[in-house]
């Protein structure tokens, strides 16, 4: 199964991923000029997982919509949360899935709870998926693994990419936790091993800006893609134009300044 998202080796600039938690916010996020939907509830962490009903209720309405190739993807929680809970089958939409690690961070067998869960969501789904692995950045608040266990268990395991996000929402962003030359030695790392680097993190326009300097390969977003940068808000087709915008603009420059260097 090839990977929707191969790792840009061409230069060209990141993908603009959107975090919707309805078929009213996908709407808005496709007016706006999303390249990739990312389903979630906010209201249930880094990475909600939706209830399946509006899972299968934003992917009929992305493919209703006038782009319905437009790749969609869902967070499923965390895999501690599923311990006691039956996965359910995910939409023939999705293409790829993402579960988090927090609270395995002492655990020695985290990988194999970790494809236990994986394995459970693909037989409920009868067909494989591909999966994201997730790195928080502040890995203490998180209680999880550290970053570069899991970019090996990402490439170990077979997984599409990495996403590297925050754990916690109410402080901190991606560039409090991971400098450039951090993020950008992860997406050599990934890229080597045929993996794409997504990154997150109560992004603001600046810092989007920044990462599509980086060879970064989808810049994830909500909160910037909220009313009031407020993740619980709801996404506006304006602040998810504001972000392509922040994203095409650092990649603008980066080919002028280039393009105007000596031979
Ligand atoms: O997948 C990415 C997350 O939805 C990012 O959310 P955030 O921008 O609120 O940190």
């Amino acid at each position: 199964m090839p990977y929707p998202f191969p790792p840009s080796l061409s230069g060209e600039p990141p993908r603009l991923l959107v975090s919707v938690r309805s078929a009213l916010e996908a709407a808005s996020a496709i007016e706006g000029g999303a390249e990739i939907l990312d389903v979630k509830d906010p209201d249930r962490g880094s990475l909600g997982c939706p209830a399946p009903d509006t899972l299968f209720s934003i992917c009929q309405a992305a493919g209703a919509s006038p782009r319905r190739d437009l790749p969609v993807t869902v967070a499923l929680g965390e895999c501690l949360e599923w311990t006691e809970q039956t996965p359910f089958p995910l939409p023939g939409q999705i293409t790829m899935a993402k579960i988090g690690l927090s609270g395995l961070g002492e655990s020695a067998g985290w990988r194999d709870q970790w494809l236990r869960v994986r394995q459970r969501f693909e037989d409920e789904r009868g067909t494989g998926i591909h999966w994201v692995a997730v790195a928080y950045l502040d890995q203490d608040d998180a209680g999880s693994p550290s970053i570069d266990d899991i970019a090996g268990a990402a490439i170990d395991t077979g997984c599409a990419g990495l996403l590297l996000d925050t754990f916690n929402k109410s402080s901190g962003r991606l560039f409090d936790h991971v400098s450039p030359e951090r993020l950008a030695g992860l997406a050599g790392r990934m890229h080597s091993g045929g993996r794409f680097l997504a990154a997150a993190g109560r992004l603001n326009l600046e810092d989007i800006t920044r990462l599509s300097t980086l060879p970064v390969d989808v810049v994830a977003v909500r909160s910037a893609a909220c009313e009031k940068a407020d993740r619980r808000s709801p996404v506006t087709s304006r602040h998810v134009a504001e972000c392509l915008t922040s994203l095409r603009a650092g990649g603008r420059q980066a080919a002028s300044a280039h393009e105007k260097s000596p031979a």
